[in-house]
């Protein structure tokens, strides 16, 4: 096990009056527990808002959970850490962004992105070595070894994705959190990109925790899958279990709304998605989906559902069960 949450919650605090006094919460993850494993691909599904990015930057340490445990071998590592444990962390956990436009910094040349991270952990003591290992990485991101003095904006988006993947996978990260990391690109482009991130995932035996709204690319790229709604997990399990057998009615309506994913010949249900979610400040009282689901009885309105079932498929829902 590579990095385990437990009961992990996110709230945002909302400020409003001259003091800017907290007024309310912005829910944004409730209770998660996740577990991602040596060389395996988790992916995360579910609509906008839904708390996926939120996930992604708590996993990383770039927002400090509210409550909860996130344990990284053996660390609790939601807690202030010693500077020696926070520098293993940041080494193993990386996190490649969706817009390769804004995550690289214009005013550093390829070489200095590269290389950024590979000072900051004094992996080389010779400026020859460091440079070879830099065209090497650049190389096996398919970009060539004479970009190294290019600037961020004499690239594609494709090509800036590829550097942002150089960067990431510079110290042989364990884990990358990877944010919709194909949503900002040409169509052309996006399978280019999954496909590296896949041949990358066997050749250095990484992870990737896998966000993504794309129902095609996550069920490509994923071994275990967690679909998420208004902060909460309504369903997980082994991808294809889940994808070919969905049981909460959010994850059958979400595949109902892919028809690339869901042919009309293998149509699941006939849930559909209607409105918007509910607001993450004022979640309703029982289950998450119940102002949207057109098979909740009352109990649902009532009692939040808690996740059932084995560990290869799970679902928080009072109608289907594993
Ligand atoms: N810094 C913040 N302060 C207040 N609220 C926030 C903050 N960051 C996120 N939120 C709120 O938390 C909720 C979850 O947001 P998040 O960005 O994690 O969702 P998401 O599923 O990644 O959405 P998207 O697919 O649009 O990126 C949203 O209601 C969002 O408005």
């Amino acid at each position: 096990m590579i990095i385990s949450l437990k009961k992990v919650k996110k709230y945002f605090p909302i400020r409003s009056g001259v003091f800017l006094q907290i007024s309310g919460w912005v829910r944004a993850l409730e209770e998660i527990d996740l577990e991602i494993c040596e060389n395996e691909t988790v992916g995360v599904v579910g609509e906008s808002g839904c708390g996926k990015t939120t996930l992604g930057r708590v996993v990383a340490k770039i927002l400090q959970p509210t409550a909860g445990e996130i344990n990284f071998s053996g660390v609790d590592i939601s807690k202030k850490l010693p500077r020696q444990i926070e520098k293993t962390f940041r080494r193993s956990v990386q996190m490649i962004f969706q817009d390769p436009f804004n995550s690289l910094d214009p005013r550093m040349t390829i070489a200095d992105v590269v290389k950024e991270p590979l000072e900051a952990h004094n992996v080389f003591s010779s400026k020859k070595e460091q440079e070879e290992y830099i065209r090497e990485l650049l190389s096996k991101v398919g970009l060539h070894g004479e970009y190294l003095s290019r600037y961020p904006h004499e690239f594609s988006g494709g090509q800036r994705q590829r550097i942002a993947i150089a960067r990431a996978i510079a110290l042989k990260p364990k884990l990358i959190i990877c944010d919709e990391p194909t949503s900002a690109l040409d169509i052309s482009v996006q399978s280019q990109i999954i496909n590296l991130l896949q041949q990358l995932r066997e050749e250095y035996k990484m992870s990737y925790l896998f966000i993504s709204h794309n129902l095609d690319v996550v069920y490509h790229m994923s071994d275990r899958l967690i679909v998420m709604y208004l902060g909460n997990v309504v369903e997980c399990g082994e991808a294809r279990e889940v994808f070919e057998n969905p049981v909460h009615p959010y994850t059958k309506a979400l595949m109902e709304s892919t028809p690339s994913w869901n042919p009309e010949e293998k149509r699941l249900s006939r849930i559909k998605l209607s409105g918007e979610p509910p607001s993450p400040v004022n979640p309703p009282e029982g289950c998450p989906f119940s102002t949207r689901c057109p098979v909740k009885i009352e109990r649902c309105e009532k009692e939040k559902p808690v996740l059932l079932g084995n560990n290869q498929h799970k679902v928080a829902c009072f109608i289907g069960e594993v």
